[in-house]
C-alpha cells in the first residue's frame, strides 16, 4: 500500500521579490506569492490530491501558502501541525544581505559554497543582530536547539527525525500529507526521500508554489523521484531559484 505526500514551497515572499537571503527572518508573500499559494491548491484539487493532514514551518510565508492552498483546495478544515523542525535553513550572518551584492563581494565559489554546498554554514548570526530571532517568542521552548547559522547537514539532522517519528505515521495510517516548507528544508527532506548524494544536492532546486508529490510506502521509502502536478511551471520556478545573485 502507498500513500500520498504532497511537498509544497511557500509562494514568492518579500525577500524573494528583493532576492535577499531570508533563512529564519519571518517575511511574508507577496502578490505574486499569494496567488502561487492559492494556484497550487487549485492543483491539489484538480489532480483529486487532497491532503487529510497539513504539517508546516512556524515561519508566517509557509503558513499563508497553506492556508491560501486549502481554500483553493477546499480543505480548510483538516488538522495543521506546525513544526520550527519544518523552518527554512538558517541562513546565520547572511540573513538579510542581497544575494547580488554578496556574489560581488565574496566570488562565485564562496557564495555557492555557502548557498548549496552539504556541510559549510555560513558565519554565525550573532543575537545581538536585527536579522536574529534570539527573542522571537515562538523559539521560546526550543532554546538549546535554537541555531545561530546551519548548513544543509544540520537541518538534515533536525528534521529526519521529525519525519520518521511525527509525519510518517499519518502516512502509514492511510493519510494524505502535506506539508508546505521552505526551499531548503525541502530539499533536505527530498534528499532524505530520493537518496542523493552530498555532492548532487547543490544542484536541487525547489521551485515556490509547486506541489511535489510523493507515493510513500509501508517503509517510509517513494515509489520514485516525486512529480510536479505542474512540470513545465516547476522546471521554470527551479531554474529561476538557481540564477539567483547572477
Ligand atoms: O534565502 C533563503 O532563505 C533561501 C530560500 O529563499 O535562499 P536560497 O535559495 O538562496 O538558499
Amino acid at each position: 500500500m502507498t500513500n500520498k505526500l504532497i511537498l509544497l514551497r511557500h509562494g514568492q515572499s518579500e525577500w524573494n521579490e528583493k532576492n535577499l537571503f531570508t533563512g529564519w527572518v519571518d517575511v511574508r508573500l507577496t502578490d505574486q506569492g499569494r496567488g502561487e499559494a492559492a494556484r497550487a491548491g487549485e492543483l491539489l484539487a484538480e489532480s483529486g490530491v487532497l491532503p487529510d493532514v497539513l504539517y508546516t514551518s512556524v515561519l508566517s510565508r509557509a503558513i499563508q501558502t497553506a492556508n491560501l492552498a486549502l481554500e483553493a483546495a477546499d480543505r480548510m478544515w483538516i488538522p495543521v501541525v506546525r513544526s520550527w523542525r519544518l523552518n527554512e535553513r538558517h541562513y546565520g550572518a547572511l540573513q538579510g544581505l542581497d544575494k547580488a551584492e554578496t556574489l560581488q563581494k565574496y566570488g562565485e565559489t564562496q557564495f555557492m559554497e555557502w548557498r548549496r554546498s552539504y556541510d559549510t554554514p555560513p558565519p554565525v548570526l550573532e543575537d545581538s543582530n536585527e536579522w536574529s530571532q534570539a527573542n522571537d517568542a515562538r523559539y521560546e521552548g526550543i532554546d538549546g536547539e535554537r541555531p545561530q547559522t546551519e548548513c544543509l547537514e544540520d537541518v538534515v539532522t533536525r528534521l529526519i527525525p521529525y519525519w520518521e517519528n511525527v509525519i510518517l505515521p499519518d502516512l502509514r495510517a492511510g493519510k494524505t500529507v502535506l506539508v508546505t516548507a521552505h526551499g531548503n528544508s525541502l530539499r533536505a527532506l527530498v534528499k532524505h526521500l530520493e537518496g542523493i548524494s552530498d555532492e548532487d544536492i547543490a544542484g536541487l532546486n525547489i521551485p515556490t508554489g509547486m506541489p511535489l508529490v510523493y507515493e510513500i510506502g509501508e517503509d517510509g521509502t517513494p515509489s520514485g523521484a516525486g512529480t510536479y502536478l505542474d512540470p513545465e511551471a516547476a522546471a521554470a520556478g527551479a531554474a529561476a531559484v538557481a540564477a539567483q545573485g547572477k
